[in-house]
């Protein structure tokens, strides 16, 4: 649906993306996470053609965003950060100004509010709507037209957990039961992770991963948490023998290690320098903090 070649991209001399490869399967939920200012807004744009990128670095469709560009978009909807939305006029109001615009058929106004789940409230100003709301009317406006792609710029941004989970619930329905295909973007894991078929990570306009979520577990490392007599002397004898710490939770130390050979090593490690070891604990690294391992090692 969604692929890009070696594309790279500098406001000026300041460079945000460097030779991105995308492949945004056809069916897939693809979360596109990145710290805040890695560059997903800026992929985004390019993707939508809302700003240049290079000759044939940006294809949808199989067709190049620089010279089909009105076609493709025919075929997405996007909400980008926050919706542009007429406070003073009713959810359906917004939402008719937008089909005449786009010359849609009326009839899929009902449709779009019933997938977003604001039948019920599409009479009432959009004023008197929370956040979520406005995020939805903003996902049924780009739903106007049945595009086959969504690409969707951080829609739960400034939610609470409830309408986090409005959205969540939202996109999963919109890829099985609509069979739309959607590239989201955020800059939570966790949020991703429960809905995600595939994944890329960003970090300082650098693709660090890009996979299935099961090829993305099998990177999860085992951690070993360590605590000895005197943490802080172990601290460096790690850091001296190239062991990769990692952010304290605890007084614990917490080390990545690759297989149970490295525990032995350890311990054998720290007794020789003459420490008391109290404890070794292996745990897997959950995907937060693959994730901040990730971005952090290449920060
Ligand atoms: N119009 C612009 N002119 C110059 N630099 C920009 C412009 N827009 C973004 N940048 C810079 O490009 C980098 C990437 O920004 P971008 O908005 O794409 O990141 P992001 O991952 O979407 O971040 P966020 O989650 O904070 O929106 C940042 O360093 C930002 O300061």
């Amino acid at each position: 649906m969604i692929q890009t070649h070696q594309l790279s991209y500098a406001y000026g001399r300041h460079p945000v993306l460097h030779e991105l490869n995308l492949q945004v399967p056809s069916a897939s939920i693809f979360g596109f996470l990145g710290p805040n200012g890695s560059g997903k807004t800026t992929t985004i744009r390019l993707l939508m053609g809302l700003i240049h990128s290079p000759p044939e670095t940006v294809h949808l469709f199989d067709q190049s965003i620089r010279t089909n560009r009105l076609s493709i978009l025919n075929r997405v909807g996007s909400l980008i950060e926050s919706p542009s939305l007429y406070n003073h006029l009713s959810g359906r109001d917004n939402l008719e100004i937008i089909r005449r615009a786009r010359q849609v058929d009326r009839l899929q106004i009902d449709q779009v509010l019933a997938m977003v789940q604001l039948t019920k409230d599409a009479h009432r100003n959009v004023s008197e709507y929370s956040l979520g709301m406005r995020q939805r009317l903003g996902i049924a406006i780009a739903l106007l037209g049945n595009p086959d792609l969504l690409i969707l710029d951080e829609p739960t941004n400034g939610l609470d957990p409830a309408g986090i989970r409005q959205i969540r619930e939202l996109l999963v329905a919109l890829s099985h039961q609509h069979g739309k295909t959607i590239f989201v973007s955020s800059h939570l894991l966790g949020e991703m992770e429960k809905i995600a078929t595939h994944l890329a990570i960003l970090n300082q306009g650098h693709l660090l991963f890009q996979g299935t979520m099961t090829q993305l577990r099998a990177l999860q490392l085992p951690i070993l948490s360590i605590d000895t007599n005197n943490n802080q002397v172990a601290r460096q004898l790690l850091l001296d023998a190239q062991f990769r710490l990692l952010d304290a939770v605890s007084d614990q130390l917490q080390v990545a290690i690759r297989d149970r050979v490295q525990i032995a090593s350890i311990n054998q490690l720290l007794m020789d320098q003459g420490l008391a070891v109290y404890g070794l604990q292996t745990n897997q690294q959950t995907l937060e903090e693959l994730f901040l391992t990730l971005t952090h090692a290449h920060a």
